[in-house]
């Protein structure tokens, strides 16, 4: 796929055909150089934002040409996006509990006592689900905010410098989670310039320039 910006009369090539396969149960870790294109990847993974060419297949949907209603039904089906801050993926009046409860709703899954307790037990936060985010450490808010954006399964889990406001004891308990929901089937991608996320990711896309320079293993 291919993006460019115009910007005050001239164009920033911030994607110039990128290829890549996010498969369903990996941990993929998108890393380069600040401007290389990473967060414009992500928002057309997100389908906030469209490529000018090139196709983007998610779940076995065409997203690349949808409508914008089209792109919101499939953004709420079958993605889930992450802040990098923990702050910015929860909402301070709501308990953990309660929102698995948005996340169903927004989704348009069932709720329920057993998959909200499955799904706290897989992240460590079983013992959590009635504190507010004020009551919860950087880490358990990052979470909390896996578990908000992974309700429901979603088929791809988007993140974006998903660690950079976190210590080092949080990043492991995150990157636990992610790979938690990796196994759980889902195809997790975080957008990093934090090695660690990088060393325990199955993969690694190395960006530069708007392109993919190097596929890694992790
Ligand atoms: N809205 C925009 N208008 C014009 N140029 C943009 C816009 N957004 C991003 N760019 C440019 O596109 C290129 C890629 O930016 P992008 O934010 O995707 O990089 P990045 O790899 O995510 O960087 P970082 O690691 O710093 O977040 C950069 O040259 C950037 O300046």
């Amino acid at each position: 796929m291919r993006r460019t910006y115009q910007l005050a009369g001239s164009e920033v090539n911030a994607l110039r055909g990128v290829d890549l396969d996010l498969a369903p149960g990996t941990f993929t870790a998108l890393v380069g150089p600040s401007g290389s294109g990473k967060s414009t990847l992500l928002r057309l993974l997100a389908c906030v934002d469209r490529p000018d060419s090139g196709s983007i297949m998610i779940d076995g949907t065409e997203a690349a040409t949808l409508s914008r209603r089209g792109r919101l039904r499939l953004r709420r089906r079958t993605l889930g996006f992450m802040f990098q801050a923990p702050a910015d993926n929860l909402l301070d009046y709501l308990t953990v509990r309660q929102h698995l409860h948005l996340a169903a709703q927004l989704r348009g899954v069932p709720d329920g006592r057993d998959r909200e307790d499955e799904l706290l037990e897989l992240l460590g936060l079983a013992d959590r689900a009635d504190r507010l985010p004020r009551q919860l450490s950087g880490g358990e808010q990052q979470r909390v905010g896996i578990a908000f954006a992974s309700f429901g399964s979603p088929a791809l889990l988007m993140a974006d410098e998903p660690t950079g406001q976190l210590d080092h004891g949080s990043v492991d308990a995150v990157l636990d989670a992610f790979l938690a929901m990796a196994e759980a089937g889902v195809a997790v991608v975080a957008a990093t310039h934090d090695p660690a996320v990088a060393r325990r990711a199955h993969q690694t896309v190395r960006m530069r320039d708007g392109v993919v320079e190097e596929y890694g293993r992790g």
